[in-house]
């Protein structure tokens, strides 16, 4: 579990939310939330009851009006505190963030091939800088040139540096973090006050924030119960008149108070502002409240191999010559197809056949043929005409036989035993022929059988989706534990699969890294980018995660589960309660005029009155004591959906029942004492 960013509730933070709760009572800010703006208004009423307790006609006395304005006063304060509090623990993030970003100075690369000194402020999207060791990455971009250890930890808070290279998925760099070795060229991929550091300081925040459907939706619910309780309440005026059992407006207000779902109307928006920060303090943060509330329901999860579920540092370990050709031929031809591939695959050939003997040379008038997801294939284009290629097996059989070549019988069976190790397999070919193989080596992240049991337990299907060949995609699937795998998968089809699940009705979660992932991380109901990964795949999702795990998801999943279970769980609560409440007031209401109510007293209340500002109390301080439940939430054991929506009716619904009577019979007998 990472505790990275856990914010703690400092003295610092209660002291601000207190201040902050009698700023929220600006009624512009209250309107915004319907249930506690009615409360506020019978505060206001009941307050000037208190100044003309005849105004309205005859009533109870100036002393019982100021009690009850004083206890609609505090609930509204409580509810107030509740959402600041919440607030609070994001703004001390931000700020903690916000030492991150510091204006340095840029080596930005000017037309004639110097570098001139500017501020990271004047940094532009597309601007080149050289950034060497010691220094801070002035903003974000991505490496056109060169190899560097990176120190993440002002973003990640992870200590141990990361190398970050030109080409592949891992070339994109954060503002703020720090080269510790080498120097690299970056192209600035955004414009003062849009980068990732910004953006999730607007996240933390809250200036974002915006109501979800799922909030959006109880709010319209809670509304309506409040205009129907407001109608009952002014109903009874006139019938307890008729009745001749005048009921004081202060009482009324304090029924309506009561009735109205005040708890869930106080602590919603706590509620969900809790939940975007429990993401956060697990270090991967939410471009929105909807992308966490949709992991709670998530049904499947696609994960991409390369870099997600295995390291991703794809190394050449092996040159394989097929179709007797000499492993000479194959080491030059291989090292021809690398020499303008800028990917760490493409490094690491160059690499393994100059250590094999293979000479680098660069022949004038050559062309580069840079890789493509959707072509799986990289190479070199020679003034002479001649093209070497070098791509996944398939791709190059495709290529070969387009140009009238044959295969080599003795491919096959050498493609097959490298990719049931697990490796992925390359094919080398020389215009027409495939000369043999070059053998990339990855390795499984550990832990993540494990990790993908956990998610069989939630009831969430796993799905690895990978460009590599089916061999190689199923003996890492095996070894990883997924359930079920995809090869040979082009950017359309990862999105394609997403569709297919999503026109099942199933919400999909998607984990990826590369740039060819980012249409389907745009096409998830949840998508999971690597903070390690590209730009565009950052972009495309609506979350990031800054440890770059991509199972991480799994505690995602769980705090959105527990977020719509919190709810949930609060509204049962409040709106049991409520009835409740119902039950021990409208007999004190009447009591005094019609003496056969004594017999619905069933609480054995002190007096009318007391019975009244019991239950207000009690209305009043559910909402702090329910604070810390709604800010860690409920806690999620993974077992069935309908098990989980059982026993949380019976807790909270039940418990919601009980309660107030409780409650409000100790308050009661509190006050009986005065
Ligand atoms: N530099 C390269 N030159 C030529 N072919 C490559 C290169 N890098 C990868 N390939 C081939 O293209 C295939 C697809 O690569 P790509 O990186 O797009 O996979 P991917 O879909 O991202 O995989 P994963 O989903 O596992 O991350 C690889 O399996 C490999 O066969
Ligand atoms: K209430
Ligand atoms: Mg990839």
């Amino acid at each position: 579990m990472n505790t990275k960013r856990k914010a703690t509730m400092t003295n610092d933070i209660v002291k601000q939310a207190s201040i902050d709760a009698f700023k929220k009572l600006n009624p512009m800010t209250m309107a915004k939330n319907p249930v506690m703006f009615v409360v506020e208004i019978g505060f206001i009423v009941t307050l000037i009851l208190t100044l003309a307790p005849s105004l309205f006609g005859p009533g109870e006395g100036a002393g019982y009006n100021g009690i009850v304005s004083i206890i609609l006063f505090i609930t509204i304060l409580f509810a107030n505190f509740a959402e600041a509090l919440a607030e609070g623990r994001g703004k001390a993030q931000a700020d903690s963030l916000k030492k991150t970003k510091q204006d340095t100075k840029a080596k930005l690369l000017q037309k004639d091939g110097s570098y001139k000194s500017v501020s990271s402020t004047d940094l532009r999207k597309g601007d080149i800088v050289l950034v060497e060791a010691n220094e801070l990455i002035p903003s974000d971009g991505e490496i056109i040139e060169g190899v560097s250890a990176i120190d993440e930890s002002a973003i990640t808070g992870e200590s141990a540096p990361v190398i970050k290279e030109s080409g592949g998925d891992f070339s994109s760099v954060t503002g703020g973090t720090k080269v510790i070795s080498d120097a690299i060229k970056i192209k600035i991929t955004t414009d003062p006050g849009e980068s990732f550091l910004d953006r999730m300081i607007g996240l933390v925040e809250g200036a974002k924030r915006q109501k979800t459907p799922n909030e959006i939706a109880l709010n319209t619910l809670l509304v309506s119960l409040t205009l129907i309780f407001l109608i009952v309440c002014a109903t009874l005026l006139p019938i307890s008149s008729y009745v001749d059992a005048a009921v004081p407006i202060a009482t009324l207000i304090a029924l309506l108070v009561c009735l109205i779902p005040t708890t869930i109307g106080g602590l919603l928006s706590a509620i969900g502002i809790a939940g975007m920060d429990r993401v956060t303090q697990f270090n991967v943060i939410a471009m929105s409240g909807k992308a966490v509330e949709a992991a709670g329901d998530i049904n499947t999860i696609i994960l991409d191999k390369t870099g997600t579920i295995t390291h991703g540092n794809r190394m050449a370990a092996d040159f394989v010559a097929v179709g007797g050709t000499s492993k000479t031929e194959l080491n030059r031809v291989a090292m021809e197809t690398s020499l303008f591939d800028e990917t760490p695959e493409g490094r690491s050939v160059i690499e393994l056949a100059r250590k094999q003997g293979a000479a680098e040379e660069k022949r004038d008038g050559s062309e580069g043929v840079e890789f493509k997801a959707e072509t799986r294939m990289s190479g070199t284009d020679f003034a002479t005409g001649r093209k070497v290629r070098k791509g996944a097996v398939d791709a190059i059989k495709e290529y070969v036989k387009d140009q009238g070549g044959t295969i080599p019988s003795d491919l096959d069976d050498q493609t097959t035993m490298i990719a049931t190790e697990g490796g992925t397999p390359l094919a080398v070919a020389d215009g027409n022929r495939i000369l043999g193989l070059i053998y990339l080596k990855d390795t499984v992240k550990p832990g993540m059988r494990e990790r993908f049991d956990e998610l069989r337990k939630m009831g969430i299907k796993t799905v690895m989706c990978t460009g590599d060949n089916p061999l190689t995609a199923a003996t890492i699937a095996r070894e990883a534990g997924v359930d079920d795998f995809i090869a040979e998968a082009k950017p359309e089809d990862k999105i394609a699969v997403i569709k297919k699940e999503q026109a099942e009705g199933k919400l999909v979660a998607m984990t990826g890294d590369g740039t060819n992932d980012a249409p389907a991380l745009a096409q998830a109901d949840v998508g999971l980018a690597m903070n390690s990964g590209t730009i565009a795949a950052k972009e495309a999702a609506n979350m990031v995660d800054l440890d770059s795990d991509p199972t991480k998801i799994i505690e995602v999943v769980a705090i959105g589960k527990q977020l719509l279970m919190t709810r949930g769980a609060l509204t049962t609560f409040s709106i049991a309660n409520d009835i409740a409440k119902y039950f021990a007031i409208i007999p004190a209401m009447f009591m005094l005029a019609i003496p056969q109510m004594q017999a619905l007293n069933i609480m054995q209340l002190d007096s009318p009155q007391s019975a009244i500002l019991s239950a207000l109390i009690f209305n009043a301080i559910i909402i702090p004591l329910l604070i810390p439940l709604a800010m860690k939430g409920v806690k999620y054991i993974p077992m069935s959906a309908t098990k989980l929506l059982n026993r949380n009716l019976f807790i909270y619904g039940f418990g919601g029942v009980v309660a107030p009577f409780v409650g409000i019979k100790i308050i009661d007998m509190i006050l009986s004492v005065f």
